[in-house]
């Protein structure tokens, strides 16, 4: 190199470093003091350490906006306790078993939470049921002697004495909760914040994010008090198993209208195994929890099991309840695929607002989902979820115009009612949609793992039985691609 070409080089050099801020905030100023310049060497280092951090995590977003591009992009939306989480679970179990099974420990704690949340429902309604007779102002018999007791007075005192030994769990009960849930006292499930850090307090250490999650750790105290939990229960096992098996308090659950079973977190029928000290909970039981989700949570899955290996999947798991529903919009924007979960649940009402029925509410998404704009080329699955529950309503000879007038006097069974219920999706996918596109449906129950869900997800059935379509996996790749080349035709005017 010359001297001129070095010249006007560094002359280059030093227009540039005029124009760099940075190197204007630290540029040397006229008579510096040793001591200033060290201080002023110190903090150019620290500021281009931060500007280092800030390239890299540049890097590292753009890397995974780029994997984003590549990957499956799913959201699953429904109102609250349609069943989305327990979709999501079906997932990691298909694909990202490993991942899933580290986090055992974690859904052990709140297995034990959700049995424990059944026990205070009976304990409430006994009491109720009890205050209730209390409060029964009628006058006794004059010839009953005030002594002698009852039928129904030994009954309450045998369930008081059981209230009595149970009230220990109890209060563990609340502390753990304490720590976990964003709303332990005002609902009655288990609330959580989106995220990790609940599962961090619980004792999940993710290997990932180590550094990040150590902060939420359970302190020794916590640890202990969730130790508590299971040594309680295990000590209450019997308690449990009597007070669960006891007629008097299934003919006042009856009376009540409760039917603990249907309801989300059921594992009364459970309690010999989760009450044992080595109980660890199998895939089912962990589809089986409940944790009600507040907010938004997207999870990232890279498929683990060898015929998919590598497929990367984020999903979106959102809060269903009414006053979540704001959260879903921005998601929106770039989701390829929605599984709609509507579980076909004719006779039940929102727990948001207990004048709504829950079919009409799911139908009411249903509409906004297909005439949204931004969802026009956005492929929409519909799971007809908790078939089971459906199965066992009809069965119970609940009727459908009961609670649906219009269904009329169709015959009552599980074939008609199912159809028809379709039907009005089908019809408002069909008028709504800003665009045609497929009405791709499936009945699920999401609780069973070794059913249509787990094939529908995974696609890893026989290649007879069920047919291919059922398959989600591929569907959602060729409908996702279908949906790339209809939007890349159209905008070539070419349809
Ligand atoms: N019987 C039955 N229970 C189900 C089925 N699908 C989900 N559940 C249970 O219903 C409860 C609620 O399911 P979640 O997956 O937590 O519901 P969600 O839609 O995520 O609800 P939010 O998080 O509140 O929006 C859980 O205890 C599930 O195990 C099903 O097909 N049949
Ligand atoms: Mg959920």
């Amino acid at each position: 190199m010359d001297s001129l070409t070095r010249k006007k080089g560094k002359e280059k050099l030093q227009e540039a470093d005029v124009e760099n801020p940075f190197v204007v905030r630290f540029k040397a100023p006229a008579n510096e003091t040793e001591e200033e310049r060290l201080r002023r060497v110190r903090a150019f280092q620290d500021a281009q350490k931060v500007s280092r951090q800030i390239d890299e995590n540049l890097a590292e977003s753009k890397k995974l906006l780029e994997r984003r591009r590549k990957a499956m992009r799913i959201l699953l939306l429904g109102q609250a306790e349609s069943g989305k989480s327990a979709v999501l679970k079906n997932f990691r179990i298909a694909f990202t078993p490993n991942q899933l099974r580290k986090e055992r420990g974690v859904w052990k704690i709140i297995i034990q939470l959700n049995l424990i949340a059944s026990i205070k429902t009976i304990l409430s309604a006994i009491h109720d049921d009890d205050s209730g007779s209390a409060d029964d102002k009628r006058p006794s018999p004059p010839l009953t002697p005030p002594h002698t007791p009852t039928k129904d007075d030994t009954v309450n005192k045998s369930l008081r004495r059981l209230h009595l030994r149970l009230t220990p769990l109890l209060s563990v009960e609340t502390n753990v909760n304490r720590m976990v849930s964003v709303d332990p006292v005002g609902s009655k499930d288990i609330c959580v914040r989106a995220g990790n850090s609940w599962k961090s307090k619980l004792g999940f250490r993710d290997s990932t994010r180590a550094s990040f999650e150590s902060e939420d750790m359970p302190t020794h105290s916590q640890a202990s008090t969730q130790a508590d939990l299971s040594r309680l229960l295990e000590a209450c096992k019997d308690d449990l198993i009597e007070l669960w098996a006891n007629t008097d308090v299934q003919e006042i659950l009856t009376t009540k209208e409760i039917n603990l079973p249907d309801m989300p977190g059921f594992f009364l029928d459970d309690v010999a195994r989760i009450a044992s000290p080595d109980y660890e909970p199998t895939d089912d039981d962990i589809v089986r929890a409940r944790v009600r989700t507040v907010g938004v949570e997207e999870h990232h899955l890279i498929a683990e099991t060898v015929t998919n290996k590598g497929t990367e999947f984020f999903i979106a798991d959102v809060g269903g309840a009414r006053g979540s529903r704001w959260t879903w919009i921005p998601y929106f924007d770039d989701v390829q695929a929605i599984l709609f979960l509507a579980p076909l649940t004719f006779n039940q009402m929102l727990e948001e607002d207990p004048r709504v029925n829950r079919l009409e509410d799911t139908l009411m998404i249903w509409r906004e989902i297909c005439s949204n704009a931004l969802l026009a080329d956005c492929n929409l699955i519909v799971f007809f979820n908790k078939k089971d529950i459906l199965e066992k309503t009809i069965n119970a000879g609940v009727q459908v115009r009961r609670f649906v007038p219009s269904y009329g006097d169709l015959p009552n069974d599980i074939a008609h009612v199912t159809k028809y219920f379709k039907d009005r999706f089908k019809a408002y996918h069909k008028r709504l949609s800003p665009k045609p596109r497929p009405f791709i449906s499936h009945d699920t129950s999401a609780i069973d793992t070794h059913s249509t869900i787990a094939l529908v997800i995974a696609g890893n059935a026989p290649v007879t039985n069920p047919p291919y379509r059922l398959c989600l996996m591929p569907f959602i790749s060729s409908t996702v691609h279908d949906g790339i080349i209809r939007n890349n035709l159209q905008r070539s005017d070419m349809i």
